[in-house]
């Protein structure tokens, strides 16, 4: 069995990656850290846990958890897993970071967090549809931003063949995103029949998404828009894409399909978020505007499982020559 560690085990990553880890038949949780909850079992936290995980939360410390894993997961606050990640490393460990701080070049990310980068080493991307070969040998993944995710799947195919010059994001995410602690934002009242939008021009996810899309046709123009609905779980994107040539239904579907050839959690299916929710799958359509320029693609995800720790999983699968699929390939929880 791999043995797996989880650094921020409280939060709804660590807690969804538990979740989905003591179901997983080649990998076993064998330590689990959080400041707050040292010392109690991990249902404390995370009572949809009990009786399937006998594991007491510890501190974290880099030396002792060496001793008792092969990889690490860090789930931990952007700015905070630079700090924990040199010591795994050293100590001969593999990571897949959940946060921002490996997912860009130190500088850009030191552009776009406004913070000095404590680590600035090569780290692979973790997109897994994208850069598998890469994740395969790498010893640090950067496992993409919930909102990057979506978007950057939904619109790949048409930027790598050329034929969308700017494309407009609007994504839709539930409030999980946002993590456990609470906020005057994620307040009941304030998310109940409501739509936020926010950081309407400047989300710190745009970097990401142009990083990745930009590397497959630097001309690209992306625009990105995210908002908050009353929904706990998932992100809904829809893409509005220009083409700089006319395209009919069957080319563009021929152009997704030979993309996503193989790519076992890309399904070219109607997106709502309640088929994907819990499981790892993205959803994509797409509708041509008859006479005109535009085309409309939407996926959908759940951002705790394609978003974050399904996807994480799905790293690890192919960084130890696993099937991609194991202990992630499930339905979704449609009503
Ligand atoms: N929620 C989502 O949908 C997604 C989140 N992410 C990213 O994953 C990471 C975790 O997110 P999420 O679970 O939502 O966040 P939470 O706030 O829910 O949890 C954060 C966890 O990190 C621990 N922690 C906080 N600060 C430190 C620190 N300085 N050193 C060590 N441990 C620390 C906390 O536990 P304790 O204080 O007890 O140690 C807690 O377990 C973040 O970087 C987030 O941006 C990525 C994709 C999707
Ligand atoms: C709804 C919500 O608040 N979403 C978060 C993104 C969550 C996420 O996964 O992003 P990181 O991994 O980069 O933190 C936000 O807008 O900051």
């Amino acid at each position: 069995m791999l043995r797996v560690g989880i650094i921020g085990g409280t939060g709804y990553v660590g807690g969804e990656l538990l979740r989905l880890l003591c179901v997983h038949p080649k990998a076993e949780v064998t330590v689990v850290t959080s400041r707050s909850h040292a010392g109690k079992p991990v249902d404390a936290m995370h009572p949809n846990l009990k009786g399937l995980l006998d594991l007491k939360f510890e501190d974290v410390d880099p030396s002792a958890i060496a001793h008792k894993c092969d990889l690490v997961f860090t789930a931990v606050p952007h700015g905070a897993a630079m700090n924990v990640v040199p010591g795994l490393v050293d100590a001969g460990l593999k990571v897949i970071d959940m946060s921002a701080d490996y997912r860009l070049p130190a500088d850009v990310f030191e552009s776009v967090y406004n913070k000095k980068h404590a680590d600035p080493r090569p780290t692979v991307y973790g997109l897994p549809e994208l850069h598998a070969e890469e994740v395969k040998n790498a010893t640090v993944v950067g496992n993409p931003g919930c909102y990057p995710t979506g978007a950057i799947l939904t619109a790949a195919p048409l930027v790598a063949a050329g034929v969308v010059d700017r494309i407009v994001f609007d994504s839709k995410s539930g409030i999980s995103g946002s993590g456990q602690e609470p906020s005057e934002t994620t307040h009941y009242p304030n998310v109940a029949e409501n739509v936020r939008p926010y950081n309407i021009t400047t989300h710190r996810h745009k970097s990401e998404i142009d990083q990745e899309l930009r590397a497959l046709n630097n001309k690209v123009k992306i625009h990105f828009t995210p908002h908050v609905i009353p929904s706990v779980r998932g992100i809904l994107t829809t893409a509005h894409a220009f083409i700089n040539k006319p395209l009919t239904d069957d080319q563009v579907r021929a152009i997704y399909n030979e993309f996503y050839a193989g790519k076992p959690f890309i399904r070219m299916s109607k997106p709502t978020l309640a088929n994907v929710r819990g499981s790892n799958f993205c959803d994509i359509a797409f509708e041509i505007e008859k006479g005109t320029d535009r085309i409309v693609i939407v996926s959908a995800i759940d951002n705790m499982v394609k978003g974050s720790a399904g996807e994480a999983i799905q790293n690890m699968n192919i960084m130890y020559g696993f099937d991609e699929r194991t202990g992630i390939w499930m339905s979704g929880l449609p009503p």
